[in-house]
């Protein structure tokens, strides 16, 4: 007997694009092969699937699965998170989600204003965390560089974990200047990053506002990407660039994120519904979800 089809929401956080699959109720899971097909289709190209299933552990609302448009699975999503709050919070009214990734334990708000705060945990700098192939006892900047050996174009990354590992390139030119479409697969795949990575080029703009584009571990470029953010705010106050509120403008538009005191990086942004439909989890088949009769 297959699984029956499921419904689901296509949207977007700053142009991240998102679908929000609703597995509540069912012991289905997406499979990397539903990805793979929904992603080829024009109409529903992704870059996460965020998949609601009901609870694994008491105190949590959900547990929330998160695919790549290759089937990868991730272990952070920031925009989809807040996407999965706005499904949530506009079905229920709840305003305030718990929520169990792989990752661990997350908690979320949706504002009055309609924005919506994800916190996304704590960062992790340990090289085998992130994880690094090999040994740094410095991930602020580690030996990593592309170009010429004697004048590289991108040197020095700083490298971080969100619960997905992250390389974050300091750049003093227009972030649009630079291939990242050429070198953002070379390092995604470097053989450093043994559960690759994803690449960021970040230009400091103030003590408080960055500028950055990022080549997605699993779904390549993107025009946004929430825990890329958390990774450049972070890494930026902790190698002095900035301090600990930042403004992150990304292709897609512009999220704050602040590294408090008690070490949670919290996030803070909109997002935004396309479509509904339903599809099959098994293998991606889909149809729109025809609109309500007037
Ligand atoms: N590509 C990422 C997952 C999605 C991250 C991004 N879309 C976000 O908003 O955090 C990875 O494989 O770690």
């Amino acid at each position: 007997m297959t699984a029956p089809d499921v419904q689901f929401a296509k949207m977007n956080g700053l142009g991240n694009e998102i679908i929000v699959a609703d597995m509540r109720g069912t012991s289905a899971r997406v499979s990397p092969a539903a990805a793979v097909a929904l992603n080829a289709d024009p109409a529903t190209k992704f870059d996460q699937i965020m998949a609601i299933h009901d609870p694994k552990t008491a105190g949590t609302d959900y547990y929330v699965e998160i695919l790549n448009s290759d089937g990868s699975r991730a272990q952070a999503c920031g925009n989809g998170m807040r996407c999965v709050v706005q499904a949530l919070a506009s079905e229920t009214g709840q305003k305030l989600f718990t929520f169990e990734t792989v990752a661990g334990i997350l908690s979320a708000q949706e504002h009055a204003d309609g924005l919506i705060s994800v916190d996304m945990g704590v960062p992790r700098f340990g090289w085998d965390d992130i994880p690094l192939a090999e040994e740094f006892a410095d991930t602020r900047a580690i030996e990593l560089q592309v170009g010429p050996i004697d004048n590289p174009v991108l040197h020095s990354p700083s490298a971080m974990s969100m619960g997905n590992p992250h390389a974050v390139f300091w750049v003093d030119r227009d972030v649009w200047s630079y291939d990242l479409d050429r070198f953002g697969p070379l390092l995604e795949n470097h053989p450093i990053f043994p559960e690759k990575a994803n690449i960021s080029i970040a230009q400091v703009v103030s003590r408080d506002a960055l500028i950055m584009r990022t080549w997605e571990r699993g779904a390549g470029l993107t025009r946004a990407c929430g825990s890329a953010a958390c990774a450049a705010a972070v890494s930026a106050a902790r190698t002095g660039r900035t301090d600990r509120i930042v403004r992150i403008t990304q292709p897609g538009g512009t999220l704050t994120v602040e590294w408090r005191g008690n070490d949670h990086v919290v996030m803070t942004g909109p997002a935004e519904w396309e479509f509904s439909g339903t599809f099959d989890p098994a293998t991606g088949t889909w149809a729109r979800e025809t609109e309500s009769a007037a």
